[in-house]
C-alpha cells in the first residue's frame, strides 16, 4: 500500500480563503478588520521566518498584523508592559508571543498575562482548562491544524485508537485533548514510555511530537494507519541542510493510509489555524456568533 499524501498547503489555502470571506463580513458589518499582534523577543532567524510569515498571513486575509520586535536583553518588566498594552488595545483581537523565549524570561508568567480571549496561540491556563473541561476556548494552533486534518482525511474519528507521542503543553497534549473529544481512545506517549514501537502498531492513527528526527519509524506502523508528523527537525543529508519530521517519512509512507509531508504537512496549519484563532476571537469580541470554516 501507498500511502496518500495530506496536503497541508492545501488544506491551509482552503481555510484560508473562508476566513477572508468572513473577514470581509466581519469589517462590513463592525467597521473594524480583526488584528492580530505577534511578539518576538531576540533575533533567532527561523522565528524571524515564522513571524514574517505569520505577519505575511494575516495581511493576505484582510487583518491588519502588528509586529513587535523587541531586543534579546529585554526585561520582564518591559515585555509584561507591551502585553498589558496589547491587551488594551482594541485594535488587537489575537496576541502570540513567539516561544521559546530567552531564558532570563519567564515564558509562564508572560502566557499568563496574555487576556485569554486575546491568546490565539491557545496556551493561557484558562484555555488549556477549557479544553480539557470540554467548554469553548481557543485551541493551541498545531493541534487544531492536527485534528482539521485528521477530520478532512478519515472523518469520524469516533472509536479509534490513536498514538500522540509527545506530551508538551504546546502540542502533545492538546493534541490528546482534541482526539478524546472526538471520541479516539488515546495513549499519549512521552520519553519514559515502554515499548513505543507496540503502542505505535496498534493505533489507527498516529501523532508524532517529539522533536526527534525520525525517530518514529516506518515500520512500526499500521497498515492504513494515518500519520501526522508535527515534528520540524533541520538535519545536513548528503551534504545539505532539509527539513525532515519525527516519522521515518520514506518507509512510513509505504504501509501507511494517509502521511503529512515536512515540509508541506503540518506547518502551513498551524499558521491557519493561528489566523482562524485570531477570526474567532474576533467575532467574540465583538459579541458575534462565530463561523464554523471547517
Ligand atoms: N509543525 C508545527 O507547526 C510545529 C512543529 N513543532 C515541532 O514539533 C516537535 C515537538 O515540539 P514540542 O512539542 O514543542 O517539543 P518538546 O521538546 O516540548 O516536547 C517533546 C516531547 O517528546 C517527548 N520525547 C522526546 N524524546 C522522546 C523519545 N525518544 N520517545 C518518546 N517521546 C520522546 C518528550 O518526552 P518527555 O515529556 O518525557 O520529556 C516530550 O514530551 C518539534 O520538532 C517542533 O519543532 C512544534 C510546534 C509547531
Ligand atoms: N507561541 C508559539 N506558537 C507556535 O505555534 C510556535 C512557537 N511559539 N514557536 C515555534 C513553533 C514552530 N512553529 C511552526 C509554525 C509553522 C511552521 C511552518 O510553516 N513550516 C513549513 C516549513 C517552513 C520552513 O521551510 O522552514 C512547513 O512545514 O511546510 C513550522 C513551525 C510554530 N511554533
Amino acid at each position: 500500500m501507498t500511502a496518500s499524501i495530506i496536503d497541508g498547503k492545501a488544506h491551509a489555502a482552503g481555510l484560508g480563503e473562508r476566513i477572508a470571506a468572513s473577514v470581509a463580513a466581519l469589517a462590513g458589518t463592525a467597521g473594524t478588520p480583526p488584528g492580530l499582534a505577534v511578539v518576538l523577543v531576540g533575533e533567532d532567524p527561523a522565528s524571524a521566518v515564522y513571524v514574517r510569515n505569520k505577519g505575511r498571513t494575516a495581511r493576505g486575509v484582510g487583518m491588519a498584523s502588528f509586529e513587535h520586535v523587541l531586543p534579546a536583553d529585554t526585561t520582564q518588566d518591559a515585555l509584561m508592559k507591551l502585553i498589558a498594552e496589547l491587551n488594551a488595545d482594541d485594535a488587537v483581537d489575537g496576541i502570540l508571543v513567539q516561544l521559546p523565549l530567552p531564558a532570563h524570561l519567564d515564558s509562564l508568567a508572560v502566557i499568563d498575562a496574555i487576556d485569554p480571549a486575546k491568546d490565539v496561540d491557545g496556551l493561557h491556563p484558562l484555555n488549556a482548562g477549557r479544553l480539557a473541561s470540554g467548554l469553548p476556548g481557543l485551541v493551541s494552533c498545531t493541534p487544531l491544524g492536527c485534528l482539521m486534518l485528521l477530520r478532512a482525511t478519515r472523518g469520524d474519528l469516533s472509536g479509534l485508537d490513536a498514538i500522540v507521542v509527545g506530551r508538551s503543553i504546546l502540542v502533545g497534549k492538546p493534541v490528546a485533548q482534541l482526539l478524546l473529544a472526538e471520541n479516539c481512545t488515546v495513549t499519549l506517549a512521552h520519553s519514559r514510555t515502554r515499548d513505543l514501537a507496540r503502542k505505535v502498531a496498534a493505533a489507527d492513527i498516529v501523532v508524532a511530537a517529539v522533536g526527534q528526527p525520525e525517530m518514529v519509524k516506518g515500520a512500526w506502523i499500521k497498515p492504513g494507519a494515518t500519520v501526522i508528523d508535527v515534528g520540524i527537525n533541520r538535519v545536513e543529508r548528503d551534504g545539505e541542510s532539509v527539513l525532515v519530521g519525527d516519522v521515518e517519512f520514506g518507509v512510513a509512507s509505504r504501509t501507511a493510509g494517509a502521511i503529512t509531508p515536512v515540509p508541506g504537512g503540518v506547518g502551513p496549519m498551524t499558521i491557519m489555524c493561528l489566523i482562524h484563532n485570531t477570526l474567532v476571537a474576533a467575532y467574540r469580541r465583538r459579541g458575534l456568533s462565530v463561523p464554523r470554516l471547517w
